[in-house]
């Protein structure tokens, strides 16, 4: 009797391994065309372009302006669109349907109610429609033949005012598909001990939450985060390799913050283009992922804005196995990273691990 062998590791067959993520916006998602139908619809007419590839090409490029500042300023025009229920609904079911068809098996999707409440929804209303879209997006994944669970994490922005009350929103949706919390936007400036209050609230409550820390600000942001917060994920947490010296032999020395990290199995939301479009890490392939990786650190692989980073599960994958040479069972290993990091219970974790992800890679590994 002859075995198959393993697959070959092209992005077609990456596609089919069963995938986690733990760290993508909602509002850094949305296809192109979505995004001009959508703003016919509501009236909105400062988008730069007019057809979807020329959109697409742009947000790609403005993105890709080496620093997060002006990354983020890109989402104004996502964000726009997404003020009304059908806009948000469509989005997020959309969202659900992308993810599926690229093979994420689970998901976490992120995104801030309190940027939606132009066109006069509550904070209430702007959860209920983007989950009913998810809802309907994984409903359709299924029919398609491609299951998938997705769930949200509510984000505040960290130089708003309105993280109490988001952390509160977090919870009230706690039983209807909101698994934890987050804070995201600029960091330098906005340390997150800014919003004690949140984090506190959310220990209280037994509730999840990450913290984008270590992305473009170093590891002051995410000792603040671990230390004083009380973070349970690193959303990126890159920098974390600057507490990491490798001697000329190649010998690494961890300081402190490293070791603990490391030691305490803090999951780390790794988003490799993405750090590089802000300018975290000049390349892919100099990205502290592999280092990170070898060290033994509970490293996952996210796409943190497909639209802005024109990227899907299935690309960043690819991307760190040209760079780094990995096969389908380091994939499998940062998949199943990513599965015990995330926050939903316990057994439904361990049911996906056995029931869907390790099938998945067994057939791949052939
Ligand atoms: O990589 C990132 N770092 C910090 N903030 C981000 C990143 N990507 C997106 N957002 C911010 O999160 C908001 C809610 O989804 C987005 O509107 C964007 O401002
Ligand atoms: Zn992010």
């Amino acid at each position: 009797m002859s075995y198959p062998g393993p697959s070959a590791l092209t992005e077609e067959n990456i596609r089919q391994a069963p995938k986690a993520l733990l760290h993508d916006h909602l509002d850094g998602g949305l296809r192109p065309s979505t995004v001009l139908e959508l703003a016919a619809d509501c009236g909105y007419d400062e988008l730069p372009a007019d057809n979807p590839v020329a959109l697409g090409t742009w947000f790609h490029e403005a993105a890709d302006s080496g620093s997060l500042e002006r990354y983020l300023e890109t989402f104004a025009h996502t964000v726009a669109v997404m003020q009304t229920p059908d806009g948000l609904s469509r989005v997020a079911r959309e969202c659900a349907e992308d993810l599926a068809a690229d093979g994420v098996v689970y998901a976490e999707v992120r995104f801030a109610p309190e940027q939606h409440l132009d066109a006069g929804l509550t904070l209430d209303e702007v959860v209920e429609h983007t989950l009913a879209g998810f809802e309907e997006g994984a409903d359709n994944a299924t029919a398609a033949g491609k299951p998938i669970r997705i769930v949200c994490l509510l984000t505040a922005m960290r130089h708003a005012a309105r993280s109490r009350e988001i952390a509160e929103l977090t919870v009230r949706f706690r039983d209807r598909g909101v698994v934890g919390f987050d804070i995201a936007g600029a960091e330098a400036g906005y340390p997150p001990s800014r919003h004690l209050d949140a984090f506190e609230y959310m220990r209280t409550q037994n509730a999840h939450f990450t913290i984008h820390a270590g992305e473009a600000f170093g590891l002051p942001s995410i000792h603040e985060a671990i230390a004083f917060c009380g973070t349970d994920r690193l959303g990126h947490g890159v920098r974390i390799a600057d507490d990491i010296v490798v001697g000329p032999d190649g010998t690494p020395t961890l300081g402190l913050l490293a070791n603990y990290v490391r030691d305490k199995r803090i999951p780390l939301e790794l988003c490799p283009s993405s750090n590089v479009q802000t300018g975290a890490v000049p390349s892919v392939a100099e990205h502290p992922f592999d280092l990170l990786a070898r060290l033994r650190f509970r490293v996952t692989v996210n796409t943190d804005n497909r639209l802005m980073g024109d990227t899907s599960m299935s690309a960043e994958m690819l991307a760190l196995v040209e760079a780094f040479g990995y096969g389908w069972s380091d994939l499998e290993r940062f998949t199943i990273n990513a599965m015990k990091s995330s926050f939903i219970s316990f057994p439904e974790r361990l049911q996906i691990i056995d029931d869907v992800i390790k099938p998945g890679f067994a057939v791949l590994l052939g």
